[in-house]
C-alpha cells in the first residue's frame, strides 16, 4: 500500500474527514445503515486522539427524492459513536468557516451536502477540481485532509479528488481496510464457477463494469433496473418508465448499445429473470411470466419465485459470487423475494462470496442472515465492482501521489 494512513498522522490535528454516508431515504428519513457503524471507527479514533474534526459527505443526487440534507446524518452519527456531532447547513460558507474555527479537540461537526455546492459534480479532472473555490477555501481551514470514502472514490468529485493535490492527505480506516479487501480480491483466481449478480438502480455503473469483466465471471444474474434494460434488448416490453421514477429511459439511453452488444456477444453469460413481481390492485404482490407480457402496464419491483428457482442452483454450483445491487426493492418485504432468496442461496454454500453496496448489504440483518455467513461485506458497491476489473480508483490514486 502506498498511501499515507491514520498511523502517520500526529495526534491534536484540524482535520477534514470525507465520509460516504450516501443512505437510503424512505419519505425524507435517512435510515441508518452499515456505513455509519464502519465510518464511526474512523471519527471514534479521530475523537480519542483529540482532532478536531469536520466532515464532508454527499447524499442522494440533485433532483433526485434522496437529495437531502446531512442534519439528520449528524444525529445518525452522534448514535454510532455515543458524542455529540454537530452540523451546519453550508459546507463552505461563512458560517461553516466560523464553526470550523470554533472545534475544540475532540469536536465533530458536519458540514453540509457536497452535491448542494456547484463546485463538487460533474466529474473532471482531479486538477481542476483542486483550483475549485470549494477547495480552495476549505484547504486553508485545515493541517490534513482524510478520505475514508472508498464506496465513493469512482468519482472525481472535488471532495474527493481536489484536496489530496493541494493538501497532506491520509487515508481513513474504513478507505484502508476497503482497499485492502477488495484489491486482494480482485487479485484472487477461481478454478470453478464465478458467478456475478448485478442488481440495484444505479444500471449505467454495473453495465460499464459488465463489460470489462467478461473474462472474470462465468455467469451473470441480473435483476432490478439493470435487468429490466437487459429484458428490454431481448425484446421483452418493459425496462422502460412508465410513471416520474425515471429510473429506465435515461439509463437505456446511455447504454442501449453496451447492452446489445454484451447480448450479442456473450448470450451464455447472462441469465435473465423469467418472471416479475409488481404491486396488484389489492396491494399485494402478484408474478408475471415475462413471456406473458405484452405490453408494461405496472412498475416492477422484484424478480419472481421461478427466477429465484433458476437463480439458486447456479448460485450453490459456483466457487465465488459476487454481489452488486439488490434484485428488487427488498426494502418493502413483498418485493424481497429476489434479494433475500439470492443471498440466503450464498449464505448456505460454503463458496467465497462479496456483497457490495450501501444499500444491498442493508439486506442481510434485514432477513435474518449474519454478516459471518459471507465472505466479505463492503458498504461500497459500484467502487468495489470496479476495482473487480483491476482498474484503480481516482479517489485512491490521488492519494497515492
Ligand atoms: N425493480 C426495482 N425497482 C425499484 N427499485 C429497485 C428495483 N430493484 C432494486 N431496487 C432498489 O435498488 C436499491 C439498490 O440500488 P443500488 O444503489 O444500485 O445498489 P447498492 O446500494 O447496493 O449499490 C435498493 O434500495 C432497491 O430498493
Ligand atoms: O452509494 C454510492 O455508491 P453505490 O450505490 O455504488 O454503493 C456512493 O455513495 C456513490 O454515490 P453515487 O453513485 O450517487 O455517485
Amino acid at each position: 500500500m502506498t498511501f499515507q494512513t491514520l498511523d502517520d498522522l500526529d495526534d491534536g490535528q484540524r482535520v477534514l474527514v470525507r465520509l460516504d454516508l450516501n443512505s437510503p431515504v424512505e419519505d425524507g428519513t435517512v435510515q441508518d445503515n452499515r456505513r455509519f457503524d464502519r465510518h464511526a471507527e474512523t471519527i471514534s479514533e479521530l475523537v480519542d486522539r483529540g482532532f478536531e474534526v469536520a466532515v464532508l459527505a454527499h447524499q442522494g443526487r440533485p433532483g433526485r427524492d434522496d437529495f437531502v440534507s446531512l442534519s439528520q446524518h449528524a444525529d445518525i452519527l452522534t448514535e454510532h459513536i455515543d458524542h455529540d456531532v454537530d452540523f451546519v447547513d453550508e459546507t463552505y460558507g461563512p458560517q461553516a468557516i466560523h464553526d470550523i474555527a470554533d472545534l475544540d479537540a475532540g469536536d465533530v461537526l458536519v458540514l453540509e451536502n457536497t452535491r448542494m455546492c456547484d463546485d463538487e459534480l460533474p466529474e473532471e479532472d482531479p486538477e481542476i477540481k483542486s483550483q475549485t473555490e470549494f477547495v480552495q477555501t476549505l484547504k486553508n481551514e485545515f493541517d490534513a485532509y482524510i478520505n475514508d470514502a472508498y464506496s465513493a472514490a469512482h468519482r472525481s468529485h472535488a471532495s474527493l479528488v481536489g484536496f489530496p493535490l493541494v493538501m497532506d492527505a491520509y487515508a481513513g480506516r474504513v478507505m484502508e481496510t476497503e482497499y485492502e479487501a477488495n484489491t486482494a480480491i480482485a487479485e484472487k483466481e477461481f478454478d470453478g464457477q464465478v458467478t456475478m449478480v448485478v442488481g440495484g438502480t444505479k444500471a449505467t455503473d454495473v453495465i460499464d463494469v459488465m463489460t470489462h469483466l467478461d473474462e472474470k465471471v462465468d455467469d451473470f444474474l441480473l435483476g432490478g433496473i439493470a435487468g429490466e434494460l437487459f429484458l428490454r434488448a431481448a425484446g421483452y416490453p418493459v425496462g422502460y418508465d412508465i410513471d416520474d421514477a425515471n429510473l429506465y429511459d435515461e439509463q437505456w439511453e446511455e447504454n442501449s448499445e453496451k447492452i446489445e452488444t454484451m447480448l450479442e456477444d456473450h448470450r451464455d453469460q447472462i441469465t435473465l429473470a423469467v418472471d416479475l413481481a409488481y404491486e396488484d390492485e389489492h396491494g399485494d404482490r402478484a408474478e408475471q411470466a415475462v413471456d406473458d407480457i405484452d405490453e408494461k402496464t405496472v412498475s416492477y419491483l422484484d424478480v419472481g419465485s421461478e427466477t429465484v428457482m433458476e437463480y439458486s442452483p447456479i448460485i450453490r454450483d459456483s466457487e465465488a459470487v459476487f454481489v452488486k445491487g439488490a434484485l428488487g426493492m427488498f426494502e418493502d418485504e413483498r418485493f424481497s423475494v429476489g434479494t433475500a432468496g439470492v443471498l440466503e442461496a450464498i449464505a448456505d454454500t460454503d463458496c467465497f462470496s462479496v456483497v457490495g453496496g450501501g444499500d444491498t448489504s442493508r439486506a442481510i440483518e434485514m432477513y435474518g442472515m449474519e454478516e459471518d455467513e459471507f465472505g466479505h461485506v463492503s458498504i461500497a458497491g459500484g467502487a468495489y465492482i470496479r476495482a473487480l476489473t483491476g482498474a484503480e480508483l481516482v479517489g485512491v490514486e490521488v492519494l497515492q501521489r
